[in-house]
């Protein structure tokens, strides 16, 4: 932590003594993500952190940083509440930059999808019926069911990724970690999807927000994920199963792909 703070000074709130000393997790270019704790020293929590920037008025500055903590919270909250898998909000101070949540273990989706696929060799996907899919296409339909429900509350991620998404592990069962063989193979995509990141998110009914969320999801999939993309209906499958609306919203989705044809035909 020492290096780090003369670099970075965290936020007040985490120079107060501590029985665990907070961890800096990841340096962006908007914030900084602390792993600390919260009440109880077992209890673990993620402070995001919006310092301050140099290079804007310090008026504008203090006035953006604090409506986007408050709007990220709000967000975060109303989801939270309707039963959709995000992190619970613990605390925060807007104007100080901070918000405190509930910490998820596990790792992103983008680095289990890439761990298990990696494994496999390329020429495999020239022959997709010889692979056994069924984890993947499990955590395709978690990942649709985890958006449908984003979306049935009202609410647009707007950086929908899959480094935006934690891989949970069950209570029970657990994952891969520390397993073997097969049976720790098929257990490395296990585990609940819960979505975070809520930094660009807004609520929106709108079909056409919510197909650019999924869109934005698809060119992920895309690029980080090739050899994956060929699943990626079994996400749009379960994202229906779960939202009454989403027959729409998916018409409006082949518009926004032909925009994005044109588009990038275009340059
Ligand atoms: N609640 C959490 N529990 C565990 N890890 C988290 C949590 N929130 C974020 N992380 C980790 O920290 C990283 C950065 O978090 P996040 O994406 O929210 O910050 P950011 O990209 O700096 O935010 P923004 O895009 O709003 O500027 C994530 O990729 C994830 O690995």
């Amino acid at each position: 932590m020492a290096a780090a703070d003369a670099q970075f000074p965290p936020p007040k709130v985490l120079t107060y003594p501590a029985s665990a000393p907070p961890s800096l997790v990841t340096q962006g270019a908007e914030g900084r993500l602390y792993k600390t704790t919260h009440l109880l020293p077992d209890r673990p929590c993620a402070l995001k952190y919006r310092p301050p920037k140099p290079y804007r008025h310090p008026v504008l500055d203090a006035r953006l940083t604090k409506a986007r903590i408050s709007s990220e919270a709000k967000v975060l909250e109303k989801c939270w509440r309707e039963g959709v898998p995000v992190p619970a909000v613990y605390a925060m101070d807007p104007a100080a930059g901070w918000m405190m949540m509930e910490w998820i273990d596990g790792i992103p989706v983008r680095a289990a999808i890439n761990e298990w696929l990696g494994e496999r060799p390329a020429e495999l996907e020239e022959r997709p019926v010889e692979v056994d899919d069924t984890p993947l296409v499990d955590l395709m339909k978690r990942i649709g069911t985890a958006v449908g429900a984003l979306h049935r509350t009202g609410v647009v991620h707007g950086d929908l990724t899959t480094s935006n998404m934690m891989l949970r592990p069950r209570e029970s069962g657990g994952q891969a970690n520390g397993c073997n063989g097969d049976d720790g193979k098929a257990k490395a995509l296990e585990g609940d999807v819960v979505l975070i990141d809520f930094g660009l998110a807004t609520q929106s009914m709108s079909d056409e927000d919510r197909a650019v969320d999924l869109y934005v999801l698809e060119r992920a999939f895309a690029s980080t994920h090739p050899r994956a993309e060929r699943l990626f209906g079994t996400v749009l499958g379960s994202y229906k199963d779960t939202f009454k609306k989403a027959a729409s919203v998916l018409v409006k989705l082949e518009d926004v792909r032909m925009r994005g044809r044109k588009r990038s035909m275009l340059g």
